[in-house]
């Protein structure tokens, strides 16, 4: 199988990567389905939601810290770094991301398209006023913080600029994808469940265009009806032996 994978890639025109929460898992990263129960015996879903927010902000802005406070501890793993060389090599087009964790672009990634936003970016409820907090160096006193983070500009409440359930996604980032996935002859879908939409849709676009979809996984999802060819292998291992 990782042969077929390799020759795939090797002959793609235009290839691209889809990936989920399972390529950070080996950075220590919990995937959401890993999560369940993990923060306060909540549901991600449960407070991943303009609802969750408007009821108890306070709570819903201690798990995102919680989770920013995790994430920034983590590296990017073997999977990260080899779809960065693979963009290098001039074989990957693009990475499209459904991960919040900024690790794709901690592994040198340059096309990245995050669809559901970025977890060290904040944003204001009601101004346009938007801060990535890794770039402003304000990351460690913003953790270190338990009040309502509030905006510079207007005084309104901040909030993570990530896409919460029942939001739309970014439309430039959703149509950049679409594109992108009509455009492609393979996709590398790494470690999604493939449940959730419309980001789920990429890899279908690909097949309905005429092209082919590798999936590696550590068991099967969503998306394994449609793969060409499965990989039932921990991500960083299959990118390494695909590299080899
Ligand atoms: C749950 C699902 C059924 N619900 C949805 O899809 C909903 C509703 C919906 C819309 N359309 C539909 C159509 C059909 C059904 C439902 C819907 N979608 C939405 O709400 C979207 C917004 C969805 C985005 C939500 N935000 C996230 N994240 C950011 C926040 C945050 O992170 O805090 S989603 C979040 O969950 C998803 C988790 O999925 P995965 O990444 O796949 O992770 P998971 O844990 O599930 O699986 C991990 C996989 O890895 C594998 N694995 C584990 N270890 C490894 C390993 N080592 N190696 C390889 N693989 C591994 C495992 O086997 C597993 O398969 C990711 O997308 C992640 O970003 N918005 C919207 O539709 O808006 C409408 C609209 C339109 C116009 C105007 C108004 C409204
Ligand atoms: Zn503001």
């Amino acid at each position: 199988m990782i042969e077929e994978a390799a020759k795939l890639l090797a002959r793609s025109r235009f290839a691209i990567a889809f990936t989920g929460a399972g390529i950070s898992a080996e950075s220590g990263v919990p995937t959401f389905r890993g999560f369940n129960g993990l923060w306060k015996k909540h549901r991600p879903e449960e407070l991943a939601t303009p609802e969750a927010f408007r009821k108890d902000p306070y709570l819903v802005w201690e798990f995102y810290r919680w989770r920013m406070d995790l994430i920034r501890k983590a590296r990017p793993n073997r999977a990260h770094y080899a779809l960065a060389e693979l963009e290098s090599m001039g074989i990957l087009k693009a990475v499209i991301t459904q991960n919040v964790d900024d690790l794709h672009r901690e592994a040198g990634t340059g096309n990245l398209i995050e669809l559901h936003g970025n977890i060290f970016r904040v944003k204001c409820t009601s101004c346009g006023y938007g801060e990535y907090l890794k770039e402003s160096g304000k990351l460690e006193e913003f953790l270190a913080q338990r009040n309502l983070p509030q905006c510079p500009d207007c005084g309104s409440l901040l909030r993570p600029d990530v896409v919460w359930f029942g939001e739309p996604l970014p439309r430039s980032a959703l149509n950049e994808a679409f594109r992108l996935a009509e455009r492609a002859d393979v996709v590398l879908v790494i470690g999604t469940s493939g449940v959730v939409y419309p980001a789920a849709y990429i890899p279908q676009i690909v097949k309905e265009t005429g092209g082919r979809v590798i999936e590696i996984n550590t068991e099967e999802s969503g998306i394994t009806p449609i793969a060409d060819v499965f990989l039932r292998c921990p991500a960083g291992e299959a990118m390494e032996k695909l590299m080899t």
